[in-house]
């Protein structure tokens, strides 16, 4: 499906009929308490729509219906292979609403239509259909025992899982986190952020109409402390799996422990670094790779490249390649799709980002912000593709994460410096290497304390995967791939007597 043009977007999101009510036991409903938030689009201010805002009770009955679907079977204990058509059905229903997802999810968030078309709505039907396709081909264990008895461990569905999800990928992270839990069998209670909820909405609905039974997919929108902590200290969710901020996600263990020891997964921020050693070959392709890093997705990313740690031999040629590159990363309309670089989600993330601007004391390349406002209000804002230069990797710009179009750089004289300043950050989540040496780039990828190493180029791996971090980036478990499962799952043993009874007595 090729793209459309800037006016065609234009009059689909003038005619969207957009969700307002949270998801829950199969239907959009109002909050309890009746409140509304509204909702943005950063890039001109507009406002969308008002949005129920759910809160402790709406959570509660969520879960409740949850838990009643969960107990009755209706999904949890179907046939995989009854579980993988379902979800097949809705990545059908996805496909057939596709450009309508992605104009929701590009005024929602400021993302770029193109990016929204090519990669968030075509990437969210492959997670979701590589997760039902391998649901039915997952078997379960015997373990070697002797004669006269037998051990098997099974994988059950862990129960009810509450999923608490950010705004720089919100259909993506839905489906990252949906995926293998829908397909284990659990029922869920989802809080999208509240800057981006609409799709996630959307997507329950056409769920529903793929034949998921009612009360195993509920959408709270809300705020964090309104629907994020309640799920977060439930005492009948079995299992939280969070995306986000790591002060946000460390709380999740605060909640689980002060309630039921919930099992929690956190996959939470990141300082990737990129290296560039002197021996890099092709000094275009490693900057096009360094550039759309730390660039895409206007950096709100966890696994952006944010610090370029760069051999001092070829860091004027890299710069200037760096330079040409970034130009082709033009900010305008997310509806235009021309446009590679959109707005930032809101009006605090990109007063965030401007304040670390603020700080940069050697702007290399861009640095522009214009901010957004429509009737007095602030909404949102552009921030140019910015490379600045920092005084070492004790800087502010070289420790925090600024989840924007910002990177800094950092020159080293050799490897082994190169190596433990890419380890000098409290994140563990990417990073990258770039050298023509193998041996090399192999005792790199095996030094960096991070969940992902690429080496050559810039990637997050795919959905066969894992995708988690080290230190303060992860815990708990990964995203994507077969190891998704183990979150939504927990394993039994089931150990059976063979002995016969006349040759065994027992006291
Ligand atoms: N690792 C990642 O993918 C992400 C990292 N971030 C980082 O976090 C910074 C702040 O962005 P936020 O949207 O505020 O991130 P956040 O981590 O606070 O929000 C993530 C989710 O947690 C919820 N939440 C917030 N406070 C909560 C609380 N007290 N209890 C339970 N749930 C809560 C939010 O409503 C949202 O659904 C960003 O500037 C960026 O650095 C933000 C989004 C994604
Ligand atoms: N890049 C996917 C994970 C995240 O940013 O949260």
């Amino acid at each position: 499906m090729g793209l459309l043009t800037k006016d065609e977007y234009d009059s689909i999101a003038a005619n969207l009929d957009l969700p307002t009510g949270a998801f829950i036991d199969g239907g959009y409903r109002p909050a309890i308490s009746g409140q509304v938030f509204e909702t943005v689009n950063p890039a001109t201010g507009a406002v969308l729509t008002n949005i129920a805002a759910c809160g402790a009770e709406d959570v509660d009955f969520a879960v409740e219906k949850a838990r009643e679907a969960f107990e009755d079977g209706r999904w949890s204990k179907t046939h995989p292979s009854d579980r993988k058509d379902v979800l097949i059905r809705l990545c059908k229903l996805i496909t057939r609403n596709a450009r309508e997802l992605a104009v929701i999810e590009s005024i929602d968030s400021g993302k770029t239509i193109y990016d929204c078309e090519t990669v968030d709505v075509p990437e969210t039907i492959h997670c979701l259909k590589w997760h039902a396709e391998a649901i039915d081909k997952i078997y379960d264990q015997v373990s070697p025992a002797s004669d006269d008895h037998i051990a098997m461990v099974v994988r059950e569905p862990i129960g009810v899982v509450g999923l608490v999800l950010p705004w720089n990928f919100p259909l993506l992270m839905l489906a990252w986190k949906i995926g293998p839990a829908l397909a284990a069998g659990c029922s869920v209670v989802v809080k999208p952020a509240m800057e981006t909820t609409l799709t996630a909405l959307r997507l329950a609905e056409l769920a529903m109409e793929a034949g998921l039974p009612r009360s195993v997919l509920n959408i709270l929108p809300g705020g964090g402390a309104e629907v994020g902590e309640p799920i977060g200290r439930h005492m009948d969710i079995d299992m939280v799996s969070f995306t986000g901020s790591t002060v946000t996600g460390k709380r999740f263990l605060s909640y689980s422990a002060e309630s039921n020891a919930k099992e929690v997964v956190l996959e939470m921020g990141g300082k990737n670094p990129a290296i560039v050693m002197e021996d890099a070959e092709n000094l275009d392709r490693v900057a096009a790779h360094i550039v759309n890093g730390a660039f895409w997705n206007m950096g709100e990313n966890c696994s952006a490249s944010s610090r370029l740690i760069v051999h001092k031999d070829v860091k004027a040629e890299l710069l200037e390649r760096i330079a040409h590159h970034t130009k082709q990363w033009n900010i305008g309309d997310p509806l235009d799709p021309e446009t590679r670089m959109g707005a930032l989600v809101s009006e605090a993330h990109y007063t965030k980002v401007c304040g670390y601007l603020d700080q940069a004391e050697n702007v290399l390349i861009g640095g522009k912000t214009d901010a957004v406002s429509s009737g007095g209000k602030a909404a949102g804002g552009f921030v140019e593709a910015t490379v600045v230069e920092v005084p070492g990797n004790d800087s502010t710009l070289a420790r925090e994460e600024i989840f924007g179009p910002v990177l800094s750089v950092i020159e080293v004289s050799g490897y082994d410096e190169a190596i433990s300043i890419a380890n000098d950050t409290e994140y563990g989540l990417c990073a990258s290497i770039f050298t023509s040496n193998a041996k090399r780039a192999i005792r790199a990828a095996r030094a960096i304390r991070a969940g992902t190493v690429t080496v050559n180029s810039f990637g997050e791996g795919d959905i066969s995967t894992p995708f988690g971090g080290y230190k303060q980036s992860g815990f708990g478990g990964r995203d994507n791939s077969l190891h998704a499962h183990d979150q939504y799952t927990q394993l039994k043993t089931i150990w059976i007597d063979l002995a016969d009874d006349e040759d065994e007595a027992v006291d």
